[in-house]
């Protein structure tokens, strides 16, 4: 299904700093929407002002011209609480406050919500335990901010903003500090999130594979030329993802480390994940795994995993360490 109400635009934008009274441009002609119910990866190099165009948008720092639409309202008429209760906001600055517990910061996000009192209703109680459920973050919170690791701290930050359950969720680079695991548990995370509450989600992040396979669409910033957004397939195929990060080494064909394969052809034959790296050892040693060649392996998995090879001679190994050994 592709999402369709646009719950944010961008109009003309130009975003940057004022230095010494005068005006810093750092991406313009910006003209771009998000819609409900998608998870936007905003890509690009180092230093191409991905963060300034998200502080720009969650309000944090002043448009050098252009708007910000959120919901047919300009973001400038908007108040601090209207904003708040619009779009929530994971940053990379640190919290300062590490004496607070875990529990305290993710209800934090409820703020927008209570009154002067600072009472919560049951609703926001619900809210609160359901963003720690969908965060997976229950066995940390009765600990203290201080005893949380950096990658701990991150998905507590990111259970805040589910907290504050808002239309628009922006996140500056969510996963910088975390394992394999919990990166991919976090992009999936955010992803079926999108779709399960139809929020719009915006993430920067330099993880090209994670969001190739898990964002609805892309925005890609490159230097001197405005953002570009689309499909990630597309922008794969059409060479902006290549002519943007100028890949060095990365298969957009296969989405794979690229190898160089220039020390011989070998035969491969067997199946499933076996088979998957056993090529991958033999391409990343130079082999070109081919339909027809000279040296021939057979992979057994009968009684226990083997490599049968057939070339001076045969011989059997159980590692790929030694495989690798025996053919060349
Ligand atoms: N307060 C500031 N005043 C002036 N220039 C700034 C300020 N903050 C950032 N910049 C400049 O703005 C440009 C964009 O920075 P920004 O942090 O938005 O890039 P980014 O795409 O988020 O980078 P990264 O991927 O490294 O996080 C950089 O050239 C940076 O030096």
């Amino acid at each position: 299904m592709i999402a369709n109400k646009t719950i944010l635009s961008l109009e003309n934008l130009e975003v940057g700093y004022k230095v010494n009274k005068k005006e810093l441009s750092i991406l313009s002609n910006i003209n771009l929407q998000l819609h409900q119910g998608e998870l936007v990866c905003f890509m690009g190099p180092n230093g191409v002002g991905k963060s300034t165009l998200i502080r720009t948008i969650c309000g944090a720092q002043k448009a050098l011209s252009g708007s910000v639409i959120i919901d047919s309202e300009n973001l400038n008429n908007l108040t601090a609480n209207d904003l708040a209760q619009t779009i929530s906001v994971v940053l990379t600055d640190k919290v300062s406050s590490g004496n607070m517990s875990v529990k305290d910061l993710v209800s934090l996000g409820r703020y927008p919500y209570v009154g002067w009192n600072i009472k919560f209703s049951s609703k926001d109680v619900e809210q609160i335990d359901r963003a720690i459920e969908l965060t997976k973050i229950e066995s940390l919170v009765s600990k203290k901010l201080y005893e949380l690791s950096d990658g701990q701290l991150q998905k507590v930050m990111i259970a805040r903003a589910v907290c504050q359950d808002t239309p628009i969720m922006i996140l500056d680079e969510p996963t910088a500090h975390l394992d394999l695991n919990n990166r991919v548990e976090v992009i999936n995370m955010l992803s079926d999130l999108a779709k399960s509450t139809n929020k719009a989600i915006l993430m920067a992040t330099h993880e090209l594979d994670l969001a190739l396979q898990s964002a609805d669409r892309i925005w890609l910033a490159g230097a001197n030329t405005p953002i570009i957004d689309g499909f990630p397939e597309d922008l794969v195929l059409n060479g902006k993802i290549d002519s943007v990060f100028e890949l060095k080494g990365f298969d957009l064909k296969t989405g794979r480390l690229e190898k160089n394969l220039g020390t011989g052809k070998v035969q491969l034959a067997g199946e499933g994940h076996t088979y998957l790296w056993t090529k991958n050892a033999l391409e990343r040693h130079g082999y070109d795994v081919v339909e027809k060649a000279e040296i021939q392996i057979e992979i057994k998995e009968d009684v226990e995993l083997r490599w049968h090879v057939k070339n001076k001679g045969e011989h059997i190994v159980n590692t790929l360490e030694n495989l690798i050994k025996i053919i060349s």
